[in-house]
């Protein structure tokens, strides 16, 4: 039998690169502030989102090894690839001698000497044990060397991706397709076939040049002209398949999340022609690929079968003339099974060609996927990392000046604002659904870019004294105590919570029932979300409010589930600790805790006392 062995073909890999995105900023110009240093935001290069093919997929694999060596030690990087090349190497001789013992057996058996057949016994199982001590040792290397590239690419890109609101943009903005699938599978993948061409890849460049010359030897221009074709074609279906299949798993895990939604509005039969369109596009990606396959697979069957009968051939013409006239029956049989082990050998290996092409589509689709993500995070970190204000003191308050807000795609909602809450200056914010009110709280916390106009924010201790509480609540996974102190550490302010601290909290907030909870025991998220109701979710939300006490905290209907009165107990528990709130609330009841009110129209806004 043939050994399991691939040849890399690292020549073709320049045929195929795929592009960053098209990221760019809305086009109006805005002003950037950070420390009073106003500087114009320059226009993103024009990174294309089209396909090329040439130099910039070998640019993206020597970024995917520059930050795998920065992330793991030299020595034991250095240490796999020495353990790779020598089993590589024994896993060679041991298969070329293994491949030749036949026809000695022909030799010894055919002359009946008996003398000859132990030793040669002996040779036949010193040379499977070694066999089979290389090929575990090199699956072993491999599998060490897959697991270190995976923890290597995901810890860089959990630093590129959890960080300075970068995933907020790279979500919200829309330009890469399921970054979740991009972190958990795809570098998986790509590091499990890495690390099994790599052992290919560095005894490459010898046998790259020797089978492409064998491939044209064989086949002329036509073989590795198809072989690299088949290559480039191979590695963008790799790439949009993986696409459809995260678009599908993206709906699958949607009507999970959202289970109790869809049952409430009936909405199963939506839900299934969604998921059906999802399972459509993802077969029909599939499908193209196992038809690309197709003829591929046909030439490399047929050259594999082809091969036993073209060595026969070669063979038969020398007998045929006399070539061997003086040779016996046995060394004749001996000879025979010699020429047949070295022309499928041949043969083999060019068909290694194309199934080592195969892998390395794979690798090409998924490094595609995974770079460009990097490439998309950094420039989203170049571009709009960190809060766009100035930084005032806690007296200064919230400002902002002249302020055009604007929603990422450009559609302007608020123009020429100006507000200043200082502190005990509560503001409530107002207005009809969809006027831009939450837009405007996430223009004023950095989320957004302004278009125009500045911002002044207060700080103290050189950090945002100022707390944001989302529409939605956000339940994470830990122990109660976690829950009611996230985030773990906020500002320059540590916060030491005992047992008698998260009662009184509780209590504070109506959720003194859980105190029958184990406080430190840790819970997944699904258990959070089973045991909380919504109004206990938006408590638990104020109950983080009340633990890190901000000067200042900006509530987007982050009590629109609870009832007026514990409302209103809520609201007054934060201004008896001087918090002052800037609120986005349709709740008359709530203005009372505020002495001013911004009221947005389509057509501006009015600022009133209370
Ligand atoms: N990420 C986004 N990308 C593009 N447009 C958005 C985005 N988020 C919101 N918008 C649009 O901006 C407009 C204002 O939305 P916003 O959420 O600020 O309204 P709102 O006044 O808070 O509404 P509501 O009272 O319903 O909460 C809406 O038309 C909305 O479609």
């Amino acid at each position: 039998m043939l050994p399991q062995d691939q040849t890399p073909v690292p020549s073709a890999v320049t045929a195929l690169s795929a592009i960053a995105p098209n990221n760019r900023p809305p086009t109006t110009e805005y002003t950037r502030l950070n420390n009073d240093d106003a500087s114009e935001m320059p226009e993103k290069p024009n990174a294309s989102r089209q396909y090329t093919f040439g130099l910039v997929f070998l640019r993206r694999l020597y970024h995917l090894f520059r930050v795998m060596l920065s992330k793991q030690s030299p020595e034991r990087i250095g240490l796999c690839c020495v353990g790779l090349v020598i089993g590589k190497l024994l896993a060679e001789v041991v298969f070329y001698f293994s491949g030749s013992l036949p026809s000695h057996f022909y030799k010894v058996l055919g002359d009946k000497d008996q003398k000859a057949f132990y030793p040669l016994l002996l040779e036949c199982i010193g040379i499977v044990v070694l066999s089979g001590t290389a090929k575990a040792s090199l699956l072993f290397v491999n599998g060490i060397l897959g697991v270190m590239m995976r923890n290597a690419l995901t810890q860089f890109t959990h630093e590129q991706y959890v960080k300075a609101q970068s995933f907020y943009a790279l979500v919200s903005q829309g330009q890469i397709d399921n970054p979740d699938q991009r972190i958990s599978q795809d570098i998986e993948k790509l590091s499990a076939n890495l690390a099994e061409v790599l052992s290919e890849l560095l005894i490459a460049p010898f046998l790259v040049l020797y089978y492409t010359y064998k491939c044209f030897a064989i086949s002329g221009v036509f073989g590795p002209l198809s072989v690299y074709l088949y290559f480039i074609l191979g590695a963008l279906n790799v790439y949009v398949q993986e696409k459809e299949e995260g678009n599908f798993r993206f709906q699958q895990v949607r009507i999970r999340e959202f289970a109790e939604s869809i049952a409430f509005y009936g909405g199963e039969e939506t839900e299934r022609e969604i998921a059906d369109k999802a399972l459509l596009q993802v077969v029909g990606a599939q499908r193209r690929l196992v038809r690309s396959q197709f003829w591929v697979n046909f030439v490399t069957q047929l050259f594999s079968y082809l091969g036993a009968t073209v060595s026969y051939i070669i063979i038969a013409i020398p007998i045929f003339l006399g070539a061997y006239g003086d040779k016996s029956g046995t060394e004749l049989s001996s000879i025979i099974s010699m020429n047949a082990f070295v022309s499928l050998y041949l043969i083999y290996r060019f068909t290694l060609v194309i199934e080592q092409a195969k892998k390395l589509t794979d690798v090409a689709g998924f490094t595609a996927r995974i770079v460009q993500m990097w490439e998309e995070l950094d420039s989203i970190a170049s571009n709009e990392g960190g809060i766009c204000a100035a930084q005032g003191d806690a007296q200064s308050g919230i400002q902002a000046v002249g302020l055009d807000v604007t929603t990422p795609k450009g559609l302007p909602l608020v123009a020429n604002l100006s507000v200043a809450v200082a502190p005990r200056d509560s503001l409530v914010i107002t207005g009809a659904n969809g006027v831009g009110k939450t837009s405007v709280l996430r223009t004023l916390c950095g989320l957004w870019p302004p278009s125009a106009g500045t911002i002044t924010l207060p700080y103290t201790n050189n950090a945002l004294d100022v707390f944001f509480l989302p529409q939605t609540p956000y339940i994470v996974a830990g122990s109660l105590r976690e829950q009611l102190t996230y985030p773990g550490a906020w500002g320059n302010s540590l916060r030491v919570c005992s047992d008698q601290d998260l009662a009184n909290l509780l209590e504070l907030v109506g959720l003194a029932h859980l105190r029958l909870l184990p406080h430190d025991e840790p819970h997944s998220v699904q258990f959070w979300l089973g045991t909380l109701s919504p109004g206990e979710q938006q408590r638990v939300s104020i109950a983080r409010v009340l633990f890190w006490r901000p000067r200042f905290a900006v509530l987007d209907e982050c009590t629109s589930s609870l009832d007026p009165g514990a409302e209103a107990s809520l609201y007054q528990a934060m201004v008896d600790l001087d918090i002052t709130l800037v609120s986005v609330s349709h709740r008359e009841g709530l203005y009372r805790f505020h002495r001013r009110r911004l009221d947005l129209t389509r057509d501006g806004y009015t600022i009133t006392d209370i």
